[in-house]
């Protein structure tokens, strides 16, 4: 049973603190949107699918005691509460995403004469519940794309007299796993269905400085299942590459251009350009919903700068030397031209496939 960051049931969510981990399991209660600002802004609930779960179930544990008067009302409430939580972090794309979403449903809903305000709120109250089964299920089929063209990779690049590929090794930069979904994860999903196909030799795992997602979290996560597993530190990835024979390199992604430059964790673009100078396959693993279609490349994405403590400090020990400048960016752009592919629900893709492909797959 995989780790579960996010317990809700109707009226009651409670998340997992991260910051906390991997000391303290210790979990939050969420009573409204002010709260799931916070956790979200803070980081006590962080990775780019978990932030707009989190969010807009803040706003179904806020709603559902309360009596709307008229249905405007309500519409009103939505959509102001899911734009402020919209706020917390800017650069991945999926609390606006669901945000968008959850704001065209409440106008229909509000324009619809057949349904009272007490019906608009039940499917409101729905519609933000469903996104916690569908994350799962969609982080499955992630899984299980993103092996398969790993496996694919390996078997094609060893010639095709060579038969099916063998047990390989995977490098993911921060966390992508349940920690940061609603389970199973992403890129953490692939190494799960890895090894769930019984191929999954080793993955490295990188520190992930400043916030030390892959040392507190993703390690934590493949110390609970027991996978073969070893962490590097982000300065050691050029000679991992180097030394062991690293199959392929699968990070998740907070938004994804319609270019496929991809915006993830800061050091991910640097793995990249590491893995395009070995030779390593270099995949993305995003659901559609990180998937913005709406900006034409990398340029366009906002780059949140996170405080200076979380690099001067380690917990509550300081580490930089007092008086020195910092830049702390908690996310680069990894150019399309490094990525392989980008797995999603719905297939694998070469960036420049990717738009097109998208566009026809949310037509139909
Ligand atoms: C499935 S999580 C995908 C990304 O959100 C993840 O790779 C990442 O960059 C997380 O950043 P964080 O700052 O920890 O929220």
């Amino acid at each position: 049973m995989s780790l579960q960051s996010i317990k809700y049931s109707r009226g009651s969510l409670e998340i997992l603190d991260q910051l906390l981990l991997p000391g303290q399991s210790k979990y939050l209660v969420v009573r409204g949107v002010e709260d799931g600002w916070k956790v979200i802004n803070k980081m006590q609930v962080r990775g780019a699918p978990a932030i707009a779960i989190v969010g807009c179930l803040s706003l179904a544990v806020e709603v559902n005691p309360e009596e709307f008067g008229s249905k405007k009302l309500l519409r009103q409430e939505i959509e102001g509460k899911l734009n402020y939580l919209v706020s917390a972090r800017p650069t991945a794309v999926n609390m606006k995403i669901a945000a968008d979403e959850l704001i065209t449903l409440a106008n229909e809903l509000d324009k619809d004469e057949n349904i009272d305000v007490a019906e608009m709120k039940h499917r409101f109250l729905s519609a933000t519940e469903a996104m916690l089964k569908k994350d799962i299920a969609d982080n499955r089929a992630i899984g299980a794309h993103g092996a398969k063209a790993i496996l694919q990779g390996v078997t094609e690049a060893a010639g095709a007299s060579a038969g099916s590929a063998g047990s390989v090794r995977v490098l993911t930069h921060c966390n992508t796993g349940s920690l940061a979904t609603a389970g199973y994860g992403t890129a953490l999903g692939v190494v799960r269905q890895l090894a769930e196909l019984g191929k999954l030799e080793h993955v490295y795992c990188t520190e992930t400085r400043p916030y030390n997602q892959g040392a507190r979290l993703t390690a934590y996560e493949l110390v609970h299942e027991k996978f073969p597993a070893t962490l590097v530190l982000d300065s050691m990835v050029a000679a991992l590459l180097r030394a062991k024979n690293v199959a392929a390199v699968v990070v998740g992604a907070d938004r994804v251009a319609a270019n496929g430059d991809t915006a993830n964790k800061i050091g991910t673009y640097q793995i990249a350009v590491v893995a395009k100078h070995h030779g390593v396959p270099f995949y993305v693993a995003a659901p559609l919903t990180s998937i913005d279609l709406a900006i034409p490349s990398g340029d366009h994405i906002i780059i949140e700068e996170r405080p200076d403590r979380e690099m001067t400090h380690v917990g509550e020990h300081r580490i930089a030397a007092p008086g020195i400048n910092c830049w702390n960016p908690a996310f680069d752009v990894t150019p399309a031209s490094l990525i392989t592919g980008i797995i999603t629900e719905r297939g694998v893709f070469k960036p420049a496939e990717l738009n097109a492909a998208i566009t026809k797959l949310l037509e139909s």
